[in-house]
């Protein structure tokens, strides 16, 4: 499947366990010698009694992840194909607690990432108090950025222009940067306007994607908290358009967009 270009592979775990470690994820995400993948994600019985399902996520490179926006939007999809999810709204599990998903009339699916979480022990960013803006030494420059967690750790990065921006180069400078301890995706934009940005991710544990849902929220988050950009904002990726909105604290991160269907099989390990 894919949602705006960061495609996963799905795996039905719903009547045995994956079975599959690190290594052997990471062989299965290898675009030449394996099947290849942004995200693997896991679909299991749900262990808390408020959601339907339960998904797990790991990255191309075996690594597994709290939260993937796409993702989510891909496994509610992929539920409801299968009878398994009403067309209401219903909660799902994620590595990082419940999300709510709605599949729409037009096709569109409709997540709730929950609230944005900026305090730094819980991104986890080694600052000692909240900011909106961060800076670091890293190859002889000062990166400035913007941090939160939207369940996974984001740093978010304002440029000029995205389709200049050195993603290859800064992003694993920041992503590798021993203020984050656990890594991070590194997200570039730029605003358009105050309902429209343009964003580039280096994603943890896989390099650049054509999208990511989490990194897009992220940098609404940190942009609207700034007070540059509207609570309603178009965001473009490389691989297509999200709808995301955030009214403010104490309010939940929205995300709407794709979930496509690209082949079914078997794999045989
Ligand atoms: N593509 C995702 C994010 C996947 C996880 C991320 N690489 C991490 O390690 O946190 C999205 O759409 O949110």
């Amino acid at each position: 499947m894919h949602g705006i270009g960061n495609d996963f592979v799905v795996i039905d775990c719903r009547d045995r366990p994956l079975g599959l470690d690190a290594a052997a994820i990471g062989r299965l995400g290898d675009r030449h010698f394996g099947v290849g993948f942004d995200q693997l994600l896991t679909i299991e019985p749900a262990t808390d009694p408020r959601c339907a399902w339960r998904y797990g996520i790991y990255n191309a490179d075996g690594s597994q992840a709290r939260q993937c926006g796409n993702g989510a939007r891909c496994v509610a999809a992929w539920l409801h194909r299968a009878g398994a999810l009403g067309a209401g709204q219903t909660w799902l599990e994620s590595p990082s607690g419940p999300v709510a998903a709605e599949i729409l009339d037009d096709g569109n699916v409709r997540i709730d990432m929950g609230e944005p979480r900026f305090e730094p022990a819980q991104i986890p960013l080694d600052f000692p108090e909240v900011a909106d803006s961060y800076a670091v030494e890293a190859a002889g420059a000062t990166l400035s950025f913007g941090a939160v967690s939207m369940g996974n750790p984001h740093a978010v990065i304002e440029v000029p222009d995205v389709t200049e921006a050195d993603v290859a180069d800064w992003g694993p400078v920041l992503q590798n940067h021993p203020r984050f301890p656990r890594q991070c995706n590194v997200g570039f934009v730029h605003i358009v306007s105050p309902r429209e940005i343009r964003l580039r991710v280096f994603e943890r544990g896989v390099g650049e994607t054509l999208a990511c849902g989490s990194g897009a929220c992220a940098a609404v988050a940190v942009l609207h908290r700034r007070g540059k950009i509207d609570h309603q904002v178009a965001v473009h990726l490389p691989g297509g358009e999200l709808q995301i909105s955030w009214a403010g604290p104490g309010h939940s991160v929205w995300m709407t967009g794709p979930a496509a269907f690209v082949f079914d099989g078997n794999y045989y390990p």
